[in-house]
């Protein structure tokens, strides 16, 4: 089976999201217990794009956090590096620029866009797989305009260090399971939890999103930390 492992080899994140690419998104809606949508409307309401913005959602996938910030009139490029997870959100769309979405392939790492180029940056559920998320967070700052805004949506860490150890456990035996029910590759659910479980929390990633030049960086929780959604600004 196709997965990827903490070191998050970029071949190895590539491909494991290419095997998973077609049911994706019903997965997301099974594990998540039907929270999905609410976490994808706070995200939504904290980037706030409206008509006439254009908008990177980086790590798109599928696309379908990029569709929704379209609502409003905004136009978003959804650029990914799985050429999987992008066909299939293209074929739903009915091409590969449709419905406000213009889909872009390309790496976090390396962002095939000029300097200052979009008003808001987003990421949901992308950043946790990048092999460099530092560099990621630079190359955000760097395709956005000054006064532009930074959106991260992704799994967190509970305030109770018990509980979230509790969460851990069973999602590191639940999610595996339920994805066996459903997915081609379980073992891409097996990393889900382990890389949620090796990701910094909530002020661990705000210092690491300071350090790399945003400003006024802050966070609310979603579904008590199961998610955390960051925002930040670029000022110069
Ligand atoms: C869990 S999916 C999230 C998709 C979408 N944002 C959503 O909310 O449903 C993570 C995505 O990150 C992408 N990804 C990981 N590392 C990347 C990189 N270096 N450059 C571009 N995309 C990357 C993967 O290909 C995958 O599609």
């Amino acid at each position: 089976m196709i997965r990827a492992e903490l070191d998050k080899d970029p071949r190895d994140v590539a491909a494991m999201f290419d095997s998973i690419a077609d049911r994706y998104d019903l997965l997301n809606r099974v594990l998540s217990l039907g929270r999905e949508r609410y976490w994808r409307q706070a995200t939504v309401a904290a980037v706030d794009a409206y008509s006439g913005e254009l908008v990177l959602d980086l790590a798109a996938g599928t696309g379908t956090s990029s569709e929704s910030f379209t609502r409003r009139g905004a136009r978003v490029i959804a650029c990914d590096f799985s050429f999987g997870m992008l066909r299939v959100g293209a074929e739903r769309r009915g091409g590969a620029s449709r419905k406000g979405v213009t889909v872009v392939a390309g790496d976090a790492l390396h962002l095939p866009f000029a300097d200052q180029t979009f008003d808001a940056v987003t990421i949901s559920f992308g950043l946790r797989n990048v092999h460099d998320v530092d560099r990621a967070l630079a190359e955000l700052l760097r395709v956005t305009k000054v006064g532009g805004r930074l959106v991260i949506c992704e799994f967190s860490h509970l305030p109770v260090q018990p509980l979230d150890r509790m969460l851990g456990w069973g999602m590191k035996i639940g999610l595996p399971w339920v994805a066996r029910q459903f997915s081609d590759n379980p073992d891409a659910y097996a990393y889900l939890s382990e890389s949620i479980a090796a990701w910094p929390d909530q002020a661990g990633l705000a210092r690491k999103i300071s350090a790399a030049g945003w400003s006024r960086v802050a966070w609310r929780n979603l579904t008590f930390g199961v998610v955390a959604l960051h925002r930040a600004y670029r000022e110069r």
